[in-house]
């Protein structure tokens, strides 16, 4: 394609020989940082020395081999263009694909249905042939008010629609339209949705739709399905909210397609977070509108420039990269930020510089929302092409809907390949790492799509506890994004012990006392190195001056009897002791509950096995604590205050991590 007619265009950083460079002297001097540890560690050394120096360059060589890894991102960082506008002059909207776009929302008082509903509106308004968008709204709140809140705004939409073409507006999220406009114009259209808005509200905090509500006896039955149900217990709901082969807005133009989707939820089958909502969506449009072109959203994230799809589209439509195009990744933008951001929450390194480095190497990851895909690429490898036709019948006809509701229910999946080779992939709460991930390593290959205006906006957390929580999911997530690391993480494991084993044997050692040995340095990380950091820390501040207190050397006659005996003496009250009392009834009460958890969920065992596995090993180590706790009656057992504190700080420790994890 000749430059001036291509529909992008392909920059690499000015910054690149730079990088390289310093790369390239960095490299050097991390080298010579080693060598000046190595020298260290071989000169001729003491014990002492050596306890020195070894940790020292395990850490050096820690820190280098994370610089390395991060070099890749800016081996090659690319900055594209997108040319819409030719796009537009040379390809007849009629040839177009059809594009789906997925809401994902899962608890209407944490994510007011008005803002869903509103993300959804922007997405209706795009710079795109109304016929062929369709808005799939999956709820895992299963919550009738979110439900009340599309059926409400697909009304609106009538209204809205029109207005926002003929005004030119540009942000058509009308929550966040008219938080920055202020009247003028839009006065009337500001009271249709403050009227709107106000009725959902009364809703939410009623937490039903009353009939006093409801425009017509039609809808009121839809509502009547709701009652009494619980939304982790209910089958599917799918609603045909619009329908574009009918529906119209007030100037006679086709509205698009409004589906409502509340997938079947059973407490004993599991149902994979956000990336089975978006499973379910996959399947459900594909007996409807079947669109090529799918779109993912979070609920929060709303259009900010009605043109997102036509630069899209730039990419897909490019016969050169199109056979094996993945997606097309907008970056996460934030609205709403602080002036310092003093949560960091922007994450700018993740959603906007690090894409760009990836984008030269083979393409950004997924970040879960603002994110084109092919449909293609979310049912099977690149070279398969075949694209089931969608629906032929109208989208509510009895037996379009009979298959939706089907692809929606919990007894879809089990023994399919969704989840695990086709579709978003399970096993992580960190699904879009996970996905991108191994479409990536499918042969799959993705664009960053990153114009100057922000395509989206979303919102960020606005308080500590949820910015920590929401990072420590992120973090449980990647370390679940599974098959290679969990090797990894095993053969780390496996290797370390198994070695440190050989060695102990081949040195005359028995198995015996090399299990002491593990767990005595087990027990010595607890409480040792805990505490003498923290003494040589406030020793430092000058707050605290403990000196040398000398080891014991006498011993009385029943300790040394249950010394001969291999019994742990533990006797006195020491603070030690509740960390080792805590610790261990923690790892037991996690191990019992964690089993208890995977007997009661399909395929748990597999899910769970590395977190089982490691509280068993440490449980295992911790046998001697329980029984100075819990069965001994003697001199040695752990005194009952201390076993009292620890029961104490073990709960609050499972409380805290409770209240944590079921945020
Ligand atoms: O069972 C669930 C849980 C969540 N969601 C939806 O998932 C989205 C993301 O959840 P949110 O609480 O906003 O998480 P964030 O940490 O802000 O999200 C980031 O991290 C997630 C992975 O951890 C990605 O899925 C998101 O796209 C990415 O923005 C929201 O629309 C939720 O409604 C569901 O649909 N079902
Ligand atoms: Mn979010």
């Amino acid at each position: 394609m000749a430059t001036h007619t291509a529909f992008h265009s392909l920059q690499v950083s000015r910054l690149v020989p730079f990088n390289r460079a310093q790369a390239l002297l960095y490299s050097v001097a991390v080298l010579a940082a080693l060598h000046r540890r190595l020298a260290a560690l071989l000169a001729p050394a003491t014990l002492l020395s050596i306890s020195v120096s070894l940790p020292l360059l395990l850490a050096d060589l820690v820190l280098a081999f994370m610089w390395l890894t991060y070099q890749a991102l800016r081996w090659r960082p690319v900055r594209r263009r997108e040319f819409p506008d030719r796009l537009a002059l040379s390809v007849d909207p009629k040839d177009f694909p059809a594009i789906d776009v997925f809401i994902c929302t899962a608890d209407p008082h944490r994510e007011p249905p008005m803002s869903v509903a509103s993300t959804a509106l922007s997405a209706m308004a795009f710079d795109y042939p109304t016929d062929r968008i369709s808005i799939y709204v999956s709820d895992d709140g299963g919550s009738e008010v979110t439900l009340f809140a599309f059926m409400e705004a697909s009304r609106f939409a009538r209204y809205w629609l029109p207005f926002c073409k003929e005004n030119g507006i540009v942000v058509r999220s009308p929550e966040a339209y008219f938080r920055s406009s202020n009247g003028g114009d839009s006065e009337k259209m500001k009271m249709m949705y403050q009227t709107m808005k106000e009725k959902v509200e009364a809703a939410l905090e009623r937490g039903y739709v009353g009939n006093d509500l409801v425009s017509s006896q039609e809808e009121a039955e839809v509502f009547k399905r709701w009652k009494g149900l619980p939304s982790h217990d209910h089958p599917s709901m799918i609603q045909v909210l619009l329908d574009t082969s009918k529906d119209t807005d007030i100037m006679g133009n086709a509205l698009p397609n409004v589906i409502y989707v509340s997938r079947e939820k059973r407490p004993t089958s599991p149902h994979h977070f956000k990336a089975g909502a978006l499973n379910v969506l996959t399947r459900v449009s594909s007996t409807m509108s079947n669109g090529p072109m799918i779109l993912t959203l979070d609920c929060d994230t709303y259009s900010n420039d009605p043109r997102s799809p036509l630069c899209a589209l730039c990419y897909f439509l490019d016969p050169a990269l199109s056979p094996d195009l993945a997606f097309v990744q907008f970056p996460q933008i934030f609205q709403g930020l602080n002036k310092n951001d003093i949560y960091a929450c922007e994450v700018k390194r993740l959603y906007t510089i690090n894409p760009r480095g990836k984008d030269g190497l083979g393409g950004p990851n997924y970040v879960g929302t603002a994110c084109y895909f092919s449909r293609r690429s979310l049912q099977g490898m690149p070279s398969s092409t075949s694209l089931a036709p969608g629906a032929i019948d109208p989208l509510s006809s009895e037996s379009v809907l009979r298959k939706a509701h089907e692809v929606a229910s919990c007894t879809y999946e089990p023994g399919t390949k969704w989840g695990s080779s086709i579709g978003f992939r399970y096993g992580s709460l960190s699904e879009d790492y996970h996905t991108g991930y191994h479409l990536h390593c499918e042969g799959w290959k993705s664009v960053f799509c990153y114009p100057a205006r922000p395509a989206f906006l979303g919102d960020v957390p606005k308080n500590l506890n949820d910015v920590l929580s929401q990072r420590k999911r992120w973090c449980v997530g990647l370390f679940e994004v599974s098959d290679p690391w969990f090797y990894l993480y095993a053969y780390l494991f496996f290797t370390t012990y198994g070695q440190d084993l050989l060695e102990f044997l081949a040195a005359d050692g028995t198995m015996g006392r090399w299990w002491s040995n593990q767990r005595m340095w087990m027990i010595i990380g607890l409480t040792s190195y805990l505490f003498g950091t923290v003494q040589f820390v406030l020793k430092k501040f000058g707050i605290s001056a403990q000196g040398f207190n000398v080891t014991s050397k006498v011993m009385e006659d029943e300790q040394s009897k249950r010394y001969e005996k291999g019994t742990f003496d533990f006797g006195v009250g020491s603070p030690f002791f509740v960390v080792l009392g805590t610790v261990a009834t923690v790892n037991l009460s996690s191990l019992v509950l964690g089993i208890a958890r995977a007997a009661t969920m399909e395929g748990g065992f597999d899910e769970l096995f590395v977190q089982l596995f490691l509280s068993a090993f440490v449980t295992t180590n911790c046998w001697p604590i329980y029984e100075a706790m819990f069965l001994r009656s003697d001199e040695g057992k752990l005194p009952r205050n201390v076993t009292v504190i620890s029961l104490v700080l073990a709960g609050f420790l499972h409380c805290i991590g409770y209240l944590i994890f079921h945020n």
